[in-house]
């Protein structure tokens, strides 16, 4: 960086001295600790007209020291004491520069009536206004793998600087003068996301709906964002660019929440895409986001991609066939992020959503081979002597004892976030990275920080502990206060748990999913009830027809009785009847009195029958046996 000094700060809130001429012709700024910062003199920023208006902010078009700027005015949301921490979080993509080939060039910061404002280099045109130029809104297939490979890159030049874009659309995509895509929006939200604002949830919302993966609605409860949420993004771009129209074009924002998080539904992929593009495209929707391809994956997909040729029905020249998922229920994305090496400790794979692993091929080993171009590795198991191949999508990496997928607990209290949450990831230096509700990214730390933690998985049931007064998320009670019990439905990437009651009757399908917090629940399983009205309980809260059937099983066997019973005592007063008769007309020999006989019907049926002579005894019997069968 060449260039004077050419002022001190004035007024700013950075440290910092103005030097003049850098590479892109700009006023810049080097801090006097040899850290360079982006302060820009507002005296030197001369707004000339809008351009645009989003969320986070106008965006107009001003001349900064003859050139023409693009600048960013955001809203009044960054609270005074977080404007430093917001220019130091953009300070590393302005020092990185050279890195950001396909990134808008961030020119500096500075503060306008209180407002703070990104200055970036002006571009003409976006691939939004490209496509709103063009009859059918639509991009060639040629554009649009030339410009999906240009920005796919720009994301993962940002993915490498750790930052999030999340707000990836065809407005956002702009176009230079060569017609390359560069990407315009330098991750704004997921920098807002880590800092306090001022203003309402409208702000907090990270993105724009229509793009927005399901994790991204609401991190905290259903996150964390990752750098797979920008492949949801990214690929919904894609599509738009392809068809000419924006996913979920026409609904409102509610029911685009509803589409996407709770029914669980993606946009559809246009067919005839190259495979290579429409395997990676297809993977972006996954709603797990670790099933989902990586920013490289995408980016590889496409550069391969752009010199194909569709002839004779088929592909020509569109790279090499995309892998095939083997079918334990992973994605190929999934599995290829573990990325074995030489000497890993490994263990056989358990399926998704399943608490114990299935065949324990290789219950504990260490890598000794890898097969070139295949995916194959030889395993040293113990006991066994010689080394057994297996296919490395089968192994999971166990690493100072965790595995990603683990449940972990962390081990210092915490009030912030639950102190349960899934292990994403485990580095070989012992560094990790975890899921835990309440926290919008990933929680980064050391293995040496956590524990292991019980296990949850579809199909458990489960219920808040006793003493859980006051849950995370709303829980039902049972009428006398207890807490109802119920069945788990999923189990998200940061440990939520969603849970059905299949023992309540919901009509309303939205009120029959709770989320949990794992920290906050107990398994409940029929051998662990105590008594036997509690494992009544537990079979109740398997259906909510339960109850109903068991009442009237209940009434029925009740009627029976009734019925049994009327019916018996009638035929006593009968023979009663008779044998008064049969004393009245002088028959009676054996001194019993009319008192006796009612007591004995009172007494009920052995008792009724004790007295009577065998042969009655005897008819009465039978018919008690045939009333089954005959009522
Ligand atoms: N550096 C730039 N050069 C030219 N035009 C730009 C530049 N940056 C943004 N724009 C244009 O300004 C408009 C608004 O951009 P902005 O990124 O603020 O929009 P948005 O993404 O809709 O808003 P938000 O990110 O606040 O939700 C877009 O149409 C975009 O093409």
């Amino acid at each position: 960086m060449a260039g004077k000094i050419v002022a001190n700060r004035a007024g700013s809130p950075f440290d910092f001295e103005l030097v003049e001429g850098d590479s892109d012709q700009f006023t810049t700024v080097v801090a006097s600790t040899e850290q360079i910062t982006l302060w820009i003199d507002p005296e030197n920023i001369k707004r000339t007209q809008r351009i645009g208006r989003g969320l986070f902010g106008d965006v107009w078009l001003a001349t900064l020291n003859d050139h023409e700027v693009a600048v960013k005015v955001l809203p009044p949301i960054i609270r005074e004491d977080s404007i430093h921490a917001v220019s130091s979080m953009l300070s590393v993509l302005f020092s990185k520069r050279q890195e950001l080939e396909s990134v808008c060039s961030l020119l500096g910061v500075s503060i306008v009536d209180g407002k703070l404002c990104i200055v970036t280099k002006f571009f003409e045109s976006s691939i939004g206004e490209r496509m709103a130029s063009l009859k059918d809104g639509k991009l060639s297939l040629h554009d649009v793998l030339r410009y999906g490979a240009d920005l796919a890159q720009g994301i993962v030049e940002l993915h490498a600087k750790e930052i999030l874009v999340l707000n990836l659309k065809p407005s956002n995509f702009l176009l230079d003068k060569n017609d390359h895509a560069v990407l315009g929006d330098i991750g704004i939200s997921y920098l807002l996301l880590r800092i306090p604002l001022c203003g309402s949830d409208m702000i907090r919302r990270l993105g724009t709906p229509n793009y927005m993966a399901p994790e991204q609605w609401q991190p905290e409860v259903r996150g964390p964002v990752t750098f797979e949420t920008d492949s949801w993004g990214f690929a919904c771009c894609i599509v738009e660019m392809l068809t000419g129209i924006q996913p979920w074009s026409g609904k409102s924002v509610d029911e685009i929440h509803k589409a996407v998080v709770l029914r669980q539904e993606k946009p559809h992929v246009p067919d005839g895409l190259p495979p290579a593009v429409e395997n990676v495209i297809v993977g972006c929707f996954e709603y797990d986001f670790r099933n989902r391809p990586l920013m490289e994956d995408i980016l590889s997909a496409f550069k391969r991609s752009q010199n194909a040729v569709f002839r004779d029905g088929s592909w020509i020249d569109a790279g090499t066939m995309p892998k095939k998922s083997i079918s334990n229920g992973y994605s190929e994305w999934f599995l290829s992020k573990d990325n074995l090496q030489l000497g890993d400790k490994v263990r056989s794979r358990k399926p998704p959503n399943s608490c114990k692993p299935e065949s324990m091929e290789v219950p504990e080993g260490t890598i000794v081979g890898l097969e070139r171009d295949s995916e194959y590795v030889l395993v040293s198991v113990h006991g066994i002597h010689d080394p057994i191949r297996v296919h490395g999508f089968t192994l999971e990496r166990v690493t100072f004892g965790l595995a990603a997928g683990d449940w972990v607990r962390l081990k210092a209290e915490n009030k912030k976030h639950s102190r349960v949450g899934v292990l994403h990831s485990v580095n070989r230096d012992g560094s990790v990275a975890v899921g835990f509700i309440g926290l919008e990214t990933l929680w980064k730390g050391h293995y040496s920080d956590l524990q292991m933690a019980e296990t949850y998985c579809v199909g458990q049931f489960v219920r808040l502990k006793s003493d859980t007064f006051s849950p995370r998320f709303e829980w039902p009670q049972k009428r006398g206060g207890e807490w109802a019990t119920g069945k788990i439905s999923q189990v998200l990437p940061n440990g939520c748990l969603i849970v059905k009651f299949p023992g309540r009757l919901s009509f309303d399908e939205s009120n029959s999913s709770f989320l949990a917090d794992p920290a906050e629940v107990e398994m409940v399983s029929f051998n662990k009830c105590p008594t036997l009205v509690k494992k009544y309980q537990h079979v109740e809260d398997f259906h909510w027809s339960v109850r109903p059937l068991v009442m009237a099983l209940g009434l029925f066997t009740a009627m029976k009785l009734g019925f049994f019973v009327g019916k018996k005592i009638t035929r006593r007063s009968r023979v009663k009847g008779q044998r008064k008769s049969n004393v009245s007309d002088g028959q009676n020999g054996n001194g019993q009195t009319g008192a006796g006989a009612g007591a004995g019907a009172g007494a009920g049926a052995g008792g009724g029958a004790a007295w009577l002579p065998p042969k009655v005894a005897n008819i009465i019997f039978r018919e008690e046996v045939s009333t089954p069968t005959s009522w």
